[in-house]
C-alpha cells in the first residue's frame, strides 16, 4: 500500500504489547513508524533482536525504528499513545512540548483515569490543548495483530473525517479499521469490557460453567449499555466492534489479561497477587466506573460486585451471591 497525503510518518508511544503490535500494523499499511520506548534499554532490545520484549516472537521490519528521544518524533504526521490509561496524562505531558501544535493523537487505551473519571481523548484534550484526538479500540490481542491474523477495529473522532483518514492510512488486509464519528461511544466500550473479562474470568474461575458466563455477559452488556447511553454513547457504537465485539472476545478468552486476572480471583487468589504482574486496565477502571455510575444513579451491580473484590471488601463468593440474591424483574 503507498502511504496516502499526510500520514506518510506515524509516531508510536509506548513500546508494550499493543504499541509494538500497533506500529507492526502501521508498517504493514506503508507508514514509516518511529516506536518511542521511555526506556532506552527497550530500544536496544529492539535494535538488536528486532523484537519488542512484550510482543516476543514477532519480528519487526525496519520501517519500524525504536528511539527513546522524543525529538525523534518531531516529523510525525500522526502520534498513538499506546500506553496504560492511568499513564496517559503523563505521556501527553511529555510530548506535547516535543511535537508541532496540531498533530492529530490517537489513544489506544482502555480505560476512564481514576483521579478524573475522564476518558481517553478527554484526558489527551485536557493534557495536550489543541491536538485533535482520536480514539482506536476494538477487539484485537496484540499476539494476534501481530501474527497477522485477521483484525478489525474501530477509530473515533470527535472529527470524522480525521477519522476517516486516519482509518484509512492505517488499515492494511489483515488490520480493518472502521471510522466512526462516536469516540464516548467507542471509549466507554472499551473501558466497560475489561470489566466484565474479569467479571467472566471469576464466574469461569468459580467453576460456574458456561452458563453463566453467558448470562453474566449478557447483563454486564446492559450494564455496558445503560453507562454508556447516560454518557452520550450512540447504541450503534455499543453495538459493534469496540463494545459488543470486544466484550466477546475479552469475555471468552484466558489470553485476555483481564479475563486471566478474574479467573485468578475466582481459583482463589488475592488482587495483589491475580494479576502475576502484567497489566489488567479493568482493576483500575472498576471503582471508578462503579462511582460514576453510582453518582449519574445507573445501576451496575457487576461492575460494583469487580469493584468490592478488588478493594477487598468483599470475597469472591460473596460478591457473587450477592449477585445472585438480587431481586428478579422485567428482562
Ligand atoms: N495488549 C493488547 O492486546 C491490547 C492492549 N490494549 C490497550 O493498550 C494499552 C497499553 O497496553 P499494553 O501495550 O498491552 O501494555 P504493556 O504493559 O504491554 O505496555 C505498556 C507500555 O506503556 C509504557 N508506559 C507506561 N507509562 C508510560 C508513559 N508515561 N510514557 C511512555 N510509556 C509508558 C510501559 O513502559 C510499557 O512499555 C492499555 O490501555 C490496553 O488496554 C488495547 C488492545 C489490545
Ligand atoms: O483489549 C484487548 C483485546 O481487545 C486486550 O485485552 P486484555 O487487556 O484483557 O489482554
Amino acid at each position: 500500500m503507498s502511504p496516502g497525503p499526510g500520514f506518510a510518518t506515524i509516531g508510536v508511544v509506548g513500546a508494550g504489547a499493543y504499541g509494538a503490535a500497533l506500529a507492526l500494523a502501521a508498517s504493514r499499511a506503508g507508514r514509516t513508524v518511529r516506536l518511542w520506548a521511555r526506556d532506552a534499554a527497550t530500544v536496544e532490545a529492539i535494535d538488536r533482536t528486532r523484537q519488542a520484549p512484550r510482543l516476543p516472537g514477532i519480528d519487526l521490519p525496519a520501517a519500524v525504528q525504536a528511539t527513546a528521544r522524543r525529538g525523534d518524533l518531531a516529523g510525525c504526521d500522526a502520534l498513538i499513545l499506546a500506553v496504560p490509561t492511568q499513564s496517559l496524562r503523563q505521556a501527553c505531558a511529555e510530548m506535547a512540548p516535543a511535537l508541532p501544535c496540531g498533530i492529530p493523537v490517537v489513544s489506544a487505551a482502555k480505560g476512564i483515569e481514576q483521579a478524573s473519571g475522564l476518558f481517553p481523548t478527554q484526558i489527551i484534550a485536557a493534557a495536550w490543548p489543541g491536538a485533535p484526538t482520536a480514539i482506536l479500540s476494538g477487539p484485537s490481542f496484540a499476539a494476534d495483530i501481530g501474527r497477522g491474523l485477521p483484525t478489525a477495529v474501530t477509530l473515533a473522532s470527535g472529527a470524522p473525517d480525521l477519522a476517516q483518514a486516519l482509518a484509512e492510512a492505517l488499515s492494511s488486509p489483515a488490520f480493518r479499521i472502521y471510522h466512526s464519528g462516536d469516540p464516548r461511544g467507542v471509549e466507554i466500550g472499551g473501558a466497560a469490557k475489561n470489566v466484565l473479562a474479569i467479571a467472566a474470568g471469576i464466574a469461569i474461575g468459580l467453576g460456574f460453567g458456561e452458563s453463566a458466563r453467558a448470562a453474566l455477559v449478557a447483563r454486564g452488556f446492559a450494564e455496558l449499555r445503560r453507562f454508556g447511553e447516560a454518557h452520550g454513547a450512540e447504541p450503534e457504537t455499543l453495538m459493534g466492534l469496540s463494545g459488543l465485539g470486544d466484550v466477546v472476545l475479552s469475555c471468552a478468552s484466558p489470553q485476555s489479561r483481564n479475563f486471566a486476572y478474574g479467573l485468578a480471583l475466582g481459583r482463589g487468589m488475592s488482587p495483589a497477587e491475580a494479576s502475576g504482574g502484567r497489566l489488567a486496565e479493568g482493576a483500575f477502571t472498576a471503582p471508578i466506573l462503579a462511582s460514576m455510575a453510582r453518582a449519574g444513579g445507573i445501576e451496575t451491580p457487576i461492575a460494583e460486585a469487580v469493584a468490592a473484590i478488588i478493594a477487598g471488601r468483599s470475597g469472591v463468593r460473596e460478591a457473587v451471591a450477592a449477585l445472585l440474591a438480587r431481586p428478579l424483574k422485567a428482562e
